[in-house]
C-alpha cells in the first residue's frame, strides 16, 4: 500500500503539488491524469524520492520512505519513462540487470531473471539480449525498458508517459502485455498519461489533477458518473461518457436470459466491444458465453442503451 499523505512540493514559493493526500491499495493500477504541467510527474516521482517533498510524508506499506536506504528503495519501486531511458552503450541483458547488479545478485540468479523477463516480453533472449538498444524498434526498446524497471522484483512499478512513444497498434499491445505482467507479479501500478482512453483501459482508479491539486480519486466509472470537478467532466469530453461507461463494464452485469444467434461474445469483454458488435452485425442481441463457453444468456441493445445512460 501507498499511503500519500498532505503532501506538497514547492519550486520558489509555488505549490506545484499541493496537499495532496490519496492511498493507492496493493495490486491496482492507479492512473494519474491532468494537463500538462499539473504536478503528475512531481508526484510520481515524490513516491521514490527522485523528488523530495516540502511537507507532508509517502508511506510504503507503512514504512515512510524517507527511513528507506537508497538501495532498497530502488529493489521495492521500478521506474519506467517515456523513451524508455535505457543505457545506450550496454546491451538489452546489462540494461536489465542493472538494478539486481547494484543489489549484489549473484550472476546466476541476475542471468535467470533477465531470461525470464525477456521472455514474458516476448523478446527471444538469445536473439535481443546481446543487442544494444539502437538495434531495436521502439516498441522493443519501450518493452526492454519495463522489463528493466521489473528486474529487481519491486512491488511497485511507477510509470511516467510510458507508451507516449508508441504508435496505436503497438500500444494496445504495451498495455495488454502490461495488465498481464501486473497480473503475473501482483505488481501495484502508478501510471502518468496524457491519453485518457489509455487511462479508462488500465486503470483501477483515476487521479485527476489540476494546478498541483487531485480533484477526484476513484474508479473510472465514478469518474463518468459523478465528476467533482467541471475540470474531470472536461477531460472526460461530453461526447465520450457513455461510451466510456460501457467501456469500464463487463458484458456479464448486463446478461440476461434468453437466446439470440449469431456468433457469442464472452462475458468477460467490455458492454463497448458488445455494443460494437451489435451495431456493426446490425443485431439486436447477442449470446453470451463463459470464459469455457458455456451459453450464458443474451446481452440485448435495450439493456447496453440503458448501461450508457446518466445514472438517475
Ligand atoms: N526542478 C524544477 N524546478 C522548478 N520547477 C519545476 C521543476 N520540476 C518541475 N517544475 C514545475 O512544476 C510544475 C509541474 O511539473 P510536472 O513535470 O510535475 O508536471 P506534469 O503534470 O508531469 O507535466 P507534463 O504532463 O507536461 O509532463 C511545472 O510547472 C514545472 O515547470
Amino acid at each position: 500500500m501507498i499511503e500519500i499523505d498532505a503532501i506538497t512540493k514547492l519550486y520558489d514559493d509555488v505549490a506545484v503539488v499541493d496537499d495532496v493526500s490519496m492511498v493507492i491499495e496493493p495490486r491496482t493500477v492507479t492512473v494519474v491524469v491532468g494537463t500538462s504541467g499539473s504536478g503528475k510527474t512531481t508526484l510520481l516521482r515524490m513516491i521514490n524520492r527522485l523528488v523530495e517533498p516540502s511537507s507532508g510524508a509517502i508511506r510504503l506499506d507503512g514504512e515512510d520512505n524517507r527511513s528507506i536506504p537508497g538501495h532498497e528503495l530502488r529493489r521495492r519501486i521500478g521506474y519506467a519513462i517515456q523513451g524508455h531511458g535505457l543505457f545506450p552503450h550496454r546491451t538489452v541483458a546489462e540494461n536489465i540487470a542493472t538494478v539486481p547488479g547494484l543489489l549484489g545478485w549473484e550472476k546466476s540468479r541476475i542471468d535467470a531473471k533477465v531470461e525470464e523477463l525477456l521472455t514474458l516480453f516476448q523478446l527471444d533472449p538469445k536473439m535481443f539480449g546481446s543487442r544494444y538498444p539502437h538495434e531495436l524498434s521502439g516498441g522493443q526498446q519501450q518493452r526492454v525498458g519495463v522489463a528493466r524497471a521489473l528486474a529487481a522484483e519491486p512491488n511497485v512499478l511507477l510509470m511516467d508517459e510510458p507508451f507516449g512513444a508508441l504508435d496505436p497498434i503497438i500500444r494496445a499491445k504495451a498495455q495488454d502485455d502490461l495488465l498481464a505482467i501486473q497480473k503475473h507479479f501482483g505488481t501495484t501500478i502508478v501510471l502518468v498519461t496524457h491519453d485518457m482512453d489509455e487511462a479508462f483501459y488500465l486503470a483501477d482508479k483515476i487521479a485527476v489533477m489540476d494546478k498541483g491539486r487531485v480533484l477526484q480519486y476513484g474508479p473510472p466509472a465514478e469518474l463518468v458518473r459523478a465528476p467533482a470537478a467541471p475540470f474531470v467532466e472536461t477531460l472526460i469530453g461530453d461526447i465520450e461518457r457513455p461510451f466510456r461507461l460501457l467501456s469500464v463494464a463487463k458484458i456479464g452485469a448486463a446478461v440476461e436470459p434468453g437466446e439470440a444467434d449469431g456468433e457469442p461474445i464472452g462475458e468477460d469483454r467490455t458492454q463497448q466491444e458488445a455494443l460494437a458488435d451489435l451495431l456493426w452485425s446490425g443485431r439486436k442481441a447477442l449470446p453470451v458465453v463463459s470464459a469455457s463457453g458455456a451459453p450464458m444468456g443474451r446481452v440485448t441493445l435495450d439493456a447496453l442503451l440503458k448501461c450508457a445512460a446518466r445514472p438517475q
